[in-house]
């Protein structure tokens, strides 16, 4: 008996042993009417009833972190391989994907629970996707569960739904509480109480009541219910259920004419800022502003904004130059022209072939990207083009759609669940054939995909940090190789794992070792501040070259752009007396302070405060240290914040701006900002590295780096690695115009191997050298890595599963696999989590890998859970 599904046929064997009537029937009828045998009308009725009574099994993948599938009963048609359920698990109603149908009933003693929804008639992932993350689950060491649901962005289709049931306590207090009145000590207000009282009433019946429900019927909020939950009165039940996914969104639009009122400093910020793009704005971005939601209900009630719902658009506009051409508007030069006929090449082939482009930084990569993309679309196939982080570079999504217009899709951290769902449905049906996106894109569902590009490849955030722990680009050159197709890499720094795999003769190597129109790399020169520092007898921020290279750029009519890699104003905070920094209550981690801010800074909070930058949490500036009250604080390390403020004091007349994590917070900011460069509305523009993505301004003549090698100190291998691929990318900002550039790097080690060669635009030279260190050490390429981060609440039992998982590695035999720690890791502490790690080397992965699953078989043993244990393989963070 066959079963259609997804377009693969699924033999789904009757179990023999147990075969009832109503099963031969219908194994025998179906053949039959297979084969057009004609069913007297009495028949088929009678087996259009015992048809509701056969029941499938099927295998589902959960997002739960067990590496296993479950396995449920599906009354009536057998659905397809690939499709979503809705399932019941542990008290919730999870989606799954299906794995595999079939008819052996489960062995052991317990109930298989049915299927509750099957929420698709075919598959929904293209064959290629589901070998992908069986391959991911495989290689990351990851449960296919969890894989599967980063693959399907389709939480927008799922509501949860908050049910509310009473619970024995409730029912005593109900009951008690009838009899006694209510004299129980307590917080609440009265009519608190009396709204508890309701809802132990309105649930009294037992059955459980939907959030909504609860709120008409009691006026009960929230956050009374989950304060009932916390005093065990209530129980709470999560369930997924299907839902419309939502086609247009909520916008609130400047009423124009309306007399202003008197008006608070919120809302004066959310018309600012809706003034500031025209008027309209979706409310989801409004939400970004550190305003209370309430604030634009106040304004819709006095008519000076109104709500409409709008399709959903997706353009994100992308900055555009005046007289600027375009990346495919040009004719491509020679280099250009031959880095394109080698992929030209392999996709006539069409067949599975990586190349790793290597161009300099302005050597025109993205031309070469464009007209690749051009040939694949030429032949009636798509494109995916996966970039680190679309919002930082927002030149690059603006070109894509001048040359794509509407055949292109963006998939980006920033869309809504509902807008990433549209997007993944409208890739599925072949209505965008140019996909451009970040990490997670790289699982866009094209149909048909003849190439696969990632711009950028070395860059870290293509990693993900949370499980599954894949590497996008990997994970693209994987999908490249089910598929059969070319992928191409591209980067000024190459990390070492695909330039040993262009060495070995795994990847093609393209070279464009020459910036566009015969234009020079910038002159880079370095500043010791060793030497600086014993000439001016003082510590200075900035040194007097680069105040004197700045100066003399602005003088020009030129832009500068310098490089403080931290945000904030100061980022260490010690005490002079006892000597201790102040740490984050919830991590090990110095806290920065941060000055409050003026005019500009719209999002930035007001206010004075020290801030972690792992968590989150905030507290006031302490006048005197917390361990012994000395009074001495001494504020060190600066921050950008702090950058800006001395910059404007050294240059008075510069039209400053700044690039960080505080200044661009909402989708439009960065856009907003490179526009002013472009414009020349700023001609001096500080930030961390987000400065030095991608961007091309062509006004741009000076780079200045300012202490940016105590990243060197790191305790992680790849240090010198991240240090030259910063200074490398952070210098090919200058000079990308007419004018040639100039860089200047502040160091405090001008012999370091990693600054030496970035200032030589030496990247072959860095290469070897990094080699040289990394190879005695089996560091990646030269073996395979996994970072096991062990992690509890409590200290103690995180150092114990450490040992216990150390001590196994020690003494059971784990062919070819090596183990640094247990140790502390370098964040001992991360949201109140106290993290232990082991650091596991190999030659070969199958080593490392039957490795992993044997220690986490016994961690099981062991009754260590398995969300304690991070396997984090191919680790990019090692903190
Ligand atoms: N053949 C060409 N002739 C002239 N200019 C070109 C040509 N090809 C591209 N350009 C221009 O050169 C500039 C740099 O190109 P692009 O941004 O692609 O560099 P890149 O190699 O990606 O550099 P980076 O690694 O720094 O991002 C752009 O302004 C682009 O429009
Ligand atoms: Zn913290």
């Amino acid at each position: 008996m066959q079963a259609t599904g997804g377009g693969r046929r699924v033999h789904i064997h009757v179990a023999a042993p147990k075969l009832d009537v109503h099963r031969v029937i219908i194994k025998r009828v179906r053949h039959d009417t297979a084969g057009g045998m004609y069913l007297p009308v009495r028949l088929k009725r009678h087996l259009a009833h015992t048809l509701e009574d056969v029941s499938f099994f099927v295998d589902v993948a959960l997002p739960v972190p067990l590496d296993r599938s479950f396995t449920y009963r599906v009354d009536g048609e057998a659905p397809a391989i690939g499709a979503r359920v809705l399932v019941p698990f542990s008290g919730q109603r999870l989606m799954g994907v299906i794995l595999r149908v079939h008819s052996q009933e489960p062995e052991g003693e317990f109930e298989v629970k049915p299927v509750q929804q099957v929420l698709d008639d075919a598959s929904l992932l293209p064959d290629d996707l589901l070998r992908l993350a069986e391959w991911i689950a495989q290689y990351y060491v990851a449960p296919l569960g969890e894989v599967l649901r980063g693959m399907l962005p389709l939480t927008a289709e799922i509501r949860r739904v908050f049910l509310y049931r009473i619970a024995e306590q409730g029912r005593r207090v109900l009951y008690e509480g009838a009899e006694k009145g209510s004299s129980r000590r307590s917080k609440l207000s009265p009519e608190e109480q009396n709204r508890e009282y309701a809802v132990l009433n309105a649930l009294e019946s037992g059955n459980a009541l939907k959030l909504a429900q609860l709120r008409s019927a009691t006026g009960a909020g929230k956050a009374l219910l989950e304060g009932m939950v916390r005093k065990r009165w209530l129980s709470r039940e999560v369930e997924a259920d299907e839902r419309d996914a939502r086609r247009t969104e909520r916008v609130a639009v400047l009423v124009e004419d309306a007399r202003l009122p008197k008006l608070n400093d919120n809302q004066m910020r959310i018309l600012a800022e809706l003034t500031a793009v025209g008027g309209r704005m979706p409310v989801r971005h409004l939400r970004d502003l550190p305003v209370p939601d309430s604030t634009l209900t106040t304004l819709v009630r006095r008519g000076l904004v109104v709500i409409e719902d709008e399709p959903l658009a997706f353009h994100l506009g992308g900055v555009h130059a005046e007289g600027k051409k375009h990346a495919h508007e040009h004719a491509l030069n020679e280099t250009q022209m031959e880095a394109l006929a080698s992929i030209a090449a392999s996709l006539a082939e069409g067949s599975f072939k990586p190349h790793l482009l290597y161009g300099v930084t302005g050597s025109g990569k993205t031309a070469v990207y464009f007209a690749a993309m051009q040939r694949v679309l030429a032949t009636g196939k798509a494109a995916l083009l996966l970039v680190p982080e679309i919002g930082l570079t927002p030149a690059m999504a603006g070109q894509m759609y001048a040359a794509f217009g509407d055949e292109v899709a963006l998939l980006h951290s920033q869309l809504s669940p509902d807008e990433r769902a549209e997007q993944w449905h409208r890739i599925r049906r072949g209505e965008a054939r140019v996909v451009v996106g970040t990490r997670s894109a790289v699982f866009a569902p094209v149909p048909s995909l003849g190439l696969i590009i990632v711009d950028e490849e070395h860059d870290s955030s293509y990693k993900q940090e949370e499980t599954p722990r894949y590497h996008g680009r990997d994970v693209a050159v994987m999908r490249a190789k089910l598929l059969d197709i070319p992928v191409i890499l591209g980067s000024a720094t190459p990390s070492l794992e695909s330039w040993n795999n262009a060495q070995t003769g795994r990847y093609t190597l393209l070279k464009m070792e020459q910036r566009v129109a015969n234009r020079p790399l910038p002159e880079v020169e370095l500043v010791d501040m060793r030497a600086e520092f014993q000439q001016t007898g003082a510590e200075h921020l900035f040194s007097r070259r680069l105040i004197e290279e700045t100066q003399a750029t602005l003088d020009r009519g030129e832009q500068a752009i310098i490089l403080l890699n931290r945000r904030g104003y100061s980022y260490v905070v010690m005490c002079r007396s006892c000597g201790e920094k102040i740490e984050c209550e919830n991590c090990a981690i110095a806290m920065t302070f941060h000055k409050p801010v003026h005019g500009t800074d719209l999002h930035a909070e007001p206010g004075e405060r020290l801030e972690c930058h792992y968590c989150g949490f905030r507290r006031n500036v302490p006048k005197a240290c917390p361990k012994c009250s000395s009074e001495h604080l001494y504020y060190m390390g600066a921050g950008s914040q702090q950058g800006e403020e001395r910059l404007q004091e050294i240059f008075p007349s510069a039209r400053i701006g700044r690039m960080d994590r505080d200044t661009v917070r909402g989708r439009g900011d960065v856009e907003r900002l490179l526009q002013r460069l472009h414009s020349g509305e700023i001609n001096l523009l500080v930030g961390t590295q987000m400065i030095a993505k991608g961007h091309d301004i062509h006004g741009v003549t000076t780079v200045g780096v300012v202490g940016c090698d105590h990243a060197l100190g790191m305790p992680d291998f790849r240090a010198a690695e991240r240090v030259f691929q910063l200074l490398t990318q952070v210098s090919g900002r200058a000079g990308r115009g007419e004018k040639p550039g100039r860089v200047l790097v502040q160091s405090y080690h001008v012999d370091h191997y990693a600054v030496r060669c970035a200032a030589a635009h030496d990247y072959e030279g860095f290469v070897r050298r990094e080699m040289q260190f990394r190879r005695p050490f089996f560091y990646p390429p030269f073996g395979v890595l996994t970072n096991v981060l062990i992690q509890s609440q409590d200290m103690g039992e995180a150092m114990r599963w450490s040992g216990e998982l150390g001590r196994w590695f020690n003494t059971a035999s784990v062919p070819g696999v090596r183990m640094l720690g247990p140790a502390a890791a370098p964040v001992s502490r991360l949201k109140r989590i106290y993290r232990y790690h082991l650091l596991l080397k190999a030659q070969r992965r199958s080593d490392l890998q039957a490795g992993l699953r044997n220690m986490l078989r016994h961690a099981e043993y062991k009754g260590i859970p398995r969300n304690a244990i991070i396997v984090d393989v191919d680790a990019i963070s090692l903190m």
